[in-house]
């Protein structure tokens, strides 16, 4: 890049970092195209740069242009836009070495490459870093400029199940996202904290534990904790029911039932919850062992999906003390009031207009002096910014729970912390419709993901040829369907509600997981034939690809780095799967115009380099939402 800025007399790469906000042009060529453009342009307008640099922004497709700049954004006061844009372009260079003279649309200037450009300066670069092109470590670093000051922290709270029941499309959502999350903030250079907040603690898990006591099997436990737990608690929830519809009927009846109320399930559970709070080593012996039990086979699906959390919280780890200092502390400001003998946060009272209302009246503690959900969030959260001292911490949590958050952060602030609530936020998703078996009945993680893979396997074993070749067809049938589970769940944005769709997801027609995946292995595939070097691609004569479709596919190339960081801020994993199909679609139209082996050897060389950098581009996109890209299937 230097090099190049040197060739064009442009203004060094040191210089335009110095000049730009977040200008990285040795990492990102955008920011390169941009900053040389934004100096054209302060020339040609007599704008101040700094105006023009974020006016320039992307176009919806490459036949409009690589930037695009509505001239209203130059705020040039007295003239009319359609006018100011005729002016500029007719002003703007002839023969500037980036930047074609630009074209004016109604209002708009648009900017195309030159054909060489992006060709030259983009492939070198992605050979350069490899695994590392579209990442910058800049983005969390405390100071941009003095890596020395050290990186930012973020806390990403994900998957979050509950233990002994079902781990259900939200939490399925919630780790893949959260799991995109924590690798884009990695990328960009953040101290990323991966926490797992279990659903472990209250009533019903003293009722689980009643259940063992009861129809507990030491061996199915061990063998299948998830499974023998969810059993267990199908069992006693629907005797449960039965007794308290017996209750109710003999109520009804004019019976005295407040024996049998003071021996119920629904009381056992309580009193043995009790023990559990008051720390009784017997009961919270039984308890630890299904949490870890829990854990080990969480871990094993985790794992399939390369994720991993450095921390298994729960709320069970949230300390009664700190929630009974809290609660005081609640009192004495007066954030929350007793009624009923509870505890309530009656934010009507607190929160002016139509906002208040809208956050409703939580409990926070019950009659019985027991914490609820939203207390434990209230402590852990605090507990959180003591133990890790945060920049931001980021919720994967469906939307189902927007109130519950929004009232979380507002409690916080209301004890004082606006601070730590402004860091906090809440990254939400809609539903997945159609995952619950005919029946009803419910189905986990594990086993949705060994149906997807049964399906890929016999799509696979349809091409015998190809399948002979494929070394482990049966790991490689799991990745695909995990890729077509995660696709799917990335495609829309993620407030949109989607149907699980098993056709859909698995066909090769579309903009699939499985035909992401091709599109990987076809471009390994050349590679295999061409039998190139990576010195040999390295050496290669760039300025053999003058086709219409290498130069679009080199265009691509360097849109990457700019699209991890729109992601930034979008938060959305479509963002980066829309490029991706993107890179597929024109590297599928390309095939037939750029040949590679059979082409004569220097042709094939430079071909084979702009594949291969798009394999490392569509490898990091893959890699970043997840999946684990294959080399042949
Ligand atoms: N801090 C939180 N409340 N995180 C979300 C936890 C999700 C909860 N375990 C559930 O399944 O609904």
């Amino acid at each position: 890049m230097d090099q190049l800025a040197q060739k064009i007399g442009a203004m060094s790469l040191e210089a335009m970092s110095e000049k730009y906000p977040n200008c990285y042009p040795e990492l990102n060529p955008f920011d390169f195209f941009r900053a040389h453009l934004a100096n054209i342009l302060a020339d040609v307008t007599g704008v101040d740069p700094a105006i023009i640099y974020p006016a320039l922004s992307w176009t919806s497709g490459l036949d409009k242009g690589d930037l695009i700049m509505a001239a209203p954004a130059l705020r040039v006061k007295g003239a009319k836009p359609d006018e100011l844009v005729k002016q500029w372009s007719e002003k703007f260079p002839d023969n500037d070495p980036l930047w074609e003279k630009p074209t004016a649309v109604n209002y708009f200037l648009a900017f195309y490459l030159r054909g060489d450009v992006a060709v030259k300066t983009v492939i070198p670069m992605i050979q350069k870093y490899g695994a590392a092109y579209g990442r910058n470590p800049a983005h969390g670093l405390r100071d941009p400029k003095d890596p020395s000051k050290g990186k930012k922290r973020i806390i990403v709270e994900f998957s979050s199940p509950n233990i002994a029941k079902p781990f259900h499309a939200g939490h399925l959502r919630s780790t893949i996202i959260g799991g995109f999350l924590a690798n884009l903030f990695e990328g960009a250079g953040w101290d990323v904290v991966r926490i797992n907040y279990l659903g472990d603690w209250g009533k019903q898990y003293g009722l689980l534990a009643l259940a063992y006591e009861r129809y507990g099997d030491e061996e199915a436990l061990n063998k299948d904790p998830i499974n023998h737990l969810f059993q267990l608690y199908v069992r006693i929830n629907n005797e449960m029911s039965t007794e308290k519809e017996d209750i109710d009927k003999r109520r009804e009846a004019g019976e005295d039932v407040s024996a049998l109320e003071a021996n119920s399930l629904d009381e056992q559970a309580r009193r043995y919850f009790k023990k559990m709070t008051d720390r009784d080593p017997a009961a919270l012996e039984m308890w630890r062992r299904f949490r870890d039990l829990s854990i080990v086979r969480y871990k094993e699906t985790y794992a399939r999906l390369n994720i991993r959390f450095d921390e298994y919280s729960g709320e069970s780890q949230v300390s009664e003390e700190a929630m009974e200092r809290i609660g005081r502390e609640m009192q004495d400001k007066k954030i929350c009031k007793e009624d009923k003998g509870a505890m309530i946060v009656d934010f009507s009272e607190l929160v002016p207009g139509k906002e208040g209302k809208r956050l409703e009246k939580p409990i926070v503690r019950k009659r019985d002096g027991t914490a609820l959900y939203l207390t434990r969030d209230i402590s852990e959260l605090l507990a959180r910014h003591d133990k890790y001292q945060f920049d931001r911490m980021i919720y994967v949590v469906a939307s189902a729970q927007d109130l519950h958050l929004k009232q979380l952060f507002k409690i916080i602030e209301l004890l004082g912390h606006k601070d730590i609530a402004d860091k906090c936020q809440h990254v939400n998703f809609g539903l997945v419709l159609g995952m619950s078996t005919r029946k009803g009945t419910v189905k986990f993680l594990d086993d949705i993901l060994r149906d997807v893979a049964d399906k890929m396997h016999e799509t696979m074993k349809k091409n015998e040829e190809k399948y002979k070749q494929v070394e482990n067809p049966e790991a490689t049938a799991d990745t695909l369907g995990i890729s077509s589970v995660m696709v799917q769940d990335m495609s829309g944005k993620r407030i949109n509600n989607y149907t699980f769709n098993m056709d859909a997801m698995t066909s090769f027609e579309g903009d699939t997981g499985p035909y992401l995946q091709y599109a990987h292995a076809r471009v390994s595939s050349i590679r295999r034939r061409a039998e190139l070097t990576d010195e040999e691609l390295a050496s290669a004569d760039l300025s053999l690809l003058t086709e219409k479709h290498a130069v679009n596919i080199a265009r691509l190339l360097a849109q990457w780095p700019d699209t991890v960081q729109t992601t930034l801020r979008t938060l959305e994993p479509t963002t980066v799967l829309t490029y991706l199909f993107k890179m597929t679609h024109a590297l599928s139209s390309s095939y037939d115009h750029l040949q590679v082996v059979g082409s004569e050897r220097e042709l094939m060389k430079a071909r084979m380099a702009l594949y291969d950098a798009a394999h490392t581009v569509l490898g990091n996109g893959m890699r970043l939402l997840g999946l684990t890209p294959v080399e042949r299937m």
